[in-house]
């Protein structure tokens, strides 16, 4: 890959109040896929050799130089905090059901299948294409329970390119006879191997590996105390997902299941799992005493607005963890939430936080209790809010030099084939940021890039078509 400098309008999200909107910026990417510089606003191509000569380039032509056309914009690639790749395939069925009901006769039967390593394959292929396509440059996947299947999900994940976390479902107790690990310690068995596999891939890019490998607990109704100690006392650098709190019958059997614990938090505080890198996904019914606790822990939240809203689990208070200082990013959750994409998530965020805001209280605590997510806070929880909860926010979610460049160009031409929307004329880079997180869809993610590398696209899959 050779050096490449981008050329046009970029959006820099910086914290929860405020991000960079840049008309005329140039980007810097080294042949690593690295960001090397980033020059603010060059409005007059004319001095563009001036500016690659101080940045260390001889001439124009020691670069590949890529100038953003009208309605292009640079954006750092989203970040899904939570989805379970084996449950693609029932994308958009099952929303009569709350989360127990919806678990027992949807989700488990269709996970199952994923036993039979053909059907993985062929599925996993096409759910990593289309979360990358959607616009996802990092991604926590769930798997199933089964080792093989997960193994297939790793491979093609590296294959394409993405930036991911990938666990297997620990599982041994309170599911169907035909999806249940046999035993604690096969489960445990099963997760070192997929450790050492996942740790053995060859990354695509250079740098360090995209594909890591993650503790995937599926909540704590579905694992032993034992299976649960023996999780936590693994290599504590090993990064952990899990659900919390989700829905209220499910915190009811959670207590029940666990009655010398304090909490549904203090579950996996007990067992060694709320740590620093600890995704907590969903989290709508937390306890402020729990809530102390996670912040204590510094683990983050994966505030999934679809799904809480598809499987009626309730409406998160994101502002409340917010004013408490707690990470929080965004997660498709599919098939709970029936999107793969991210800007869904951001939708759907932004109605959960005016549904708390209508029913009032909480706005004397703080900038985003109570009150609905601004511009700069949705953009925030997409990106760099998503990246402090995977604990890679020196890495990505932002554009910063150092960081890999993981990004998308967005196209609202209307050329883009998602046409209509977009004001007319000359609008600002912020008018098109605002109209492409409410009103953009795939078709608007024309390049997708992974340490400088594109993996995704329209216009990557009219190349490779
Ligand atoms: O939204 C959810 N999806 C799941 O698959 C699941 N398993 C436990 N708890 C869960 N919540
Ligand atoms: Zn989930």
């Amino acid at each position: 890959m050779s050096p490449t400098v981008y050329y046009g309008p970029l959006v820099n999200p910086k914290n929860l109040h405020e991000y960079q909107a840049l008309p005329h910026a140039l980007l810097g990417v080294s042949s690593a896929g690295i960001i090397e510089w980033i020059e603010p606003d060059v409005p007059d191509s004319s001095v563009l050799q001036d500016v690659l000569v101080k940045h260390g380039y001889t001439s124009v032509e020691d670069v590949k130089i890529v100038e953003l056309r009208r309605g292009e914009f640079l954006l750092p690639g989203f970040i899904d905090t939570h989805t379970h790749a084996p449950q693609f395939p029932n994308t958009g069925i099952g929303q009569q059901y709350e989360l127990l009901d919806w678990l027992q006769n949807v989700t488990f039967p269709m996970e199952a299948k994923f036993a039979d390593v053909a059907f993985a394959r062929d599925a996993y292929k096409r759910v990593v294409r289309r979360v990358l396509d959607s616009g996802t440059t990092t991604c926590c996947y769930y798997g199933s329970l089964h080792l093989d299947a997960t193994k297939e999900l790793a491979n093609i994940v590296n294959d394409a390119g993405q930036r991911a976390f990938v666990g297997k479902c620990n599982m041994n107790r309170n599911s169907p006879d035909n999806y249940v690990e046999a035993s604690a310690e096969s489960s445990i068995a099963d997760t070192k191997t997929l450790i050492s596999y996942i740790n053995g891939l060859t990354s695509t890019s250079s740098g360090p590996p995209l594909v890591q490998p993650i503790l995937t607990p599926r909540f704590a109704i579905s694992c032993t105390s034992p299976l649960l100690s023996s999780l936590g006392s693994l290599d504590p650098s090993l990064r952990v997902q899990t659900h919390i709190s989700e829905n209220p019958s499910e915190v009811a059997f959670t207590h029940s299941l666990f009655p010398a614990c304090a909490s549904y938090t203090a579950v996996y505080d007990t067992h060694g799992l709320l740590r620093h890198n600890t995704i907590l996904a969903h989290g709508v019914h937390l306890t402020d005493e729990e809530l102390d606790l996670i912040k204590t822990r510094e683990a983050g939240i994966s505030h999934c607005p679809t799904s809480n809203f598809n499987l009626s689990s309730g409406v998160a208070p994101v502002g409340s963890w917010l004013d408490r200082g707690i990470k929080v990013g965004l997660g498709t959750d599919v098939s709970g939430g029936f999107s793969p994409s991210i800007l869904t998530a951001v939708q759907h965020a932004s109605i959960a936080s005016k549904v708390v805001s209508l029913n009032g209280g909480g706005k004397d605590k703080g900038p985003f209790t109570g009150r609905q997510l601004t511009i700069p806070a949705l953009l925030f929880l997409a990106t760099l809010g998503g990246a402090q909860v995977c604990d890679l926010a020196s890495t990505v979610g932002s554009f910063e030099p150092g960081k890999a460049f993981d990004a998308l160009l967005v196209n609202t031409d209307e050329s883009a084939g998602n046409p209509g929307l977009w004001v007319a004329g000359e609008s600002s880079v912020e008018t098109r940021l605002e109209q492409f997180l409410f009103c953009g869809d795939d078709r608007n993610v024309k390049e997708v890039y992974v340490q400088g590398r594109v993996v995704g696209g329209t216009a990557f899959r009219a190349r490779a078509s």
